[in-house]
């Protein structure tokens, strides 16, 4: 708390730097029991269980031999997009409307599954996942509060991936008990898109996500741009979500496979 978390945070980062010493502790100038020196804990999480969650339904994993990453994953509002974008090579994809509802809102889940079967794209719904099971999505993408509302014993059982959104060590320790697909983590850097009332956790702090979640596929938000994806994904995230980035350019599949481009080089592209 000293260093400006939260209590819940605290707590976490608490009980994995105990768990992690007592993993690490080990004789020491020939005297038993000393816990090594270490610095900020980066993995140990505890096991987190809440009464209103079920805890490790074992989604689907959302990488394989033949899509080992995420890799650009265009966050999207409606399925003319995935028109648009999968034929560039776009291999995961997120369908995030907020603006219909009834018909309109399942005929356009429709049409984007559509699309996405076609070119053998990943697309997560976000947030509707009665519709995302209905029509046979990919996956569901879902943030902390709707955990608590979705069915998740029902979104697993239909064998749907999940995708969680995450922005502290608390969320995570949450997050990571349902065993998800694959984890957000974020802000990266500040967005205008969404009101986000969390400090950007940077590239450090990003780097520092993916070695405390070794074991996840991990994806990245907020304010990526064509300038920082390369350093972005040079961290080793899985993947790398944004929005305006792709959807307000002038010309968005030419950015789309400049953001490719640049996130295949890693690093090297970003200073090109
Ligand atoms: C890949 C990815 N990460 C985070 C989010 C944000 O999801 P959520 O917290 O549910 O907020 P809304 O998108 O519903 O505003 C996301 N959609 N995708
Ligand atoms: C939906 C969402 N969730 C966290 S940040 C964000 C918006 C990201 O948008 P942009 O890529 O334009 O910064």
């Amino acid at each position: 708390m000293a260093r400006g978390y939260e209590v819940r945070d605290a707590l976490v980062i608490a009980r994995m730097a105990l768990h992690q010493a007592i993993e690490r502790a080990g004789p020491v100038n020939g005297q038993r029991g000393c816990p090594r020196p270490m610095g900020f804990p980066n993995g140990n999480w505890p096991g987190y269980r809440d009464d209103k969650l079920p805890s490790a339904l074992n989604f689907p994993s959302c990488v394989s031999e033949e899509q080992p990453q995420l890799g650009l994953y265009p966050i999207v509002d409606r399925a003319v997009w995935l028109q648009q974008l999968l034929p560039l090579g776009v291999t995961t994809i997120q369908l995030r409307i907020k603006d219909l509802h009834g018909d309109a809102l399942s005929d356009e889940i429709a049409e984007a599954v559509r699309i996405a079967r076609d070119h053998h794209c990943r697309l997560f719904i976000n947030d509707y996942w009665q519709l995302a099971v209905e029509h046979q999505a990919y996956g569901v993408h879902l943030g902390q509060e709707d955990l608590e509302s979705a069915d998740l014993k029902a979104i697993a059982a239909a064998g749907l991936r999940l995708g969680v959104s995450n922005h502290c060590h608390y969320e995570l320790a949450r997050g990571l008990a349902l065993r998800p697909s694959y984890i957000a983590v974020g802000p990266t850097y500040a967005t205008q898109t969404k009101d986000m009332p969390w400090v950007p956790h940077g590239l450090d702090g990003l780097q520092y996500w993916t070695e405390a979640l070794a074991d996840f596929p991990l994806v990245a938000i907020a304010g990526i741009k064509d300038h920082n994806i390369g350093q972005v994904s040079a961290t080793g995230v899985s993947g790398v979500a944004m929005i305006t980035a792709i959807t307000d350019a002038d010309d968005p599949e030419s950015v789309t496979r400049d953001l490719m481009a640049r996130m295949a080089n890693g690093v090297h592209a970003s200073h090109g």
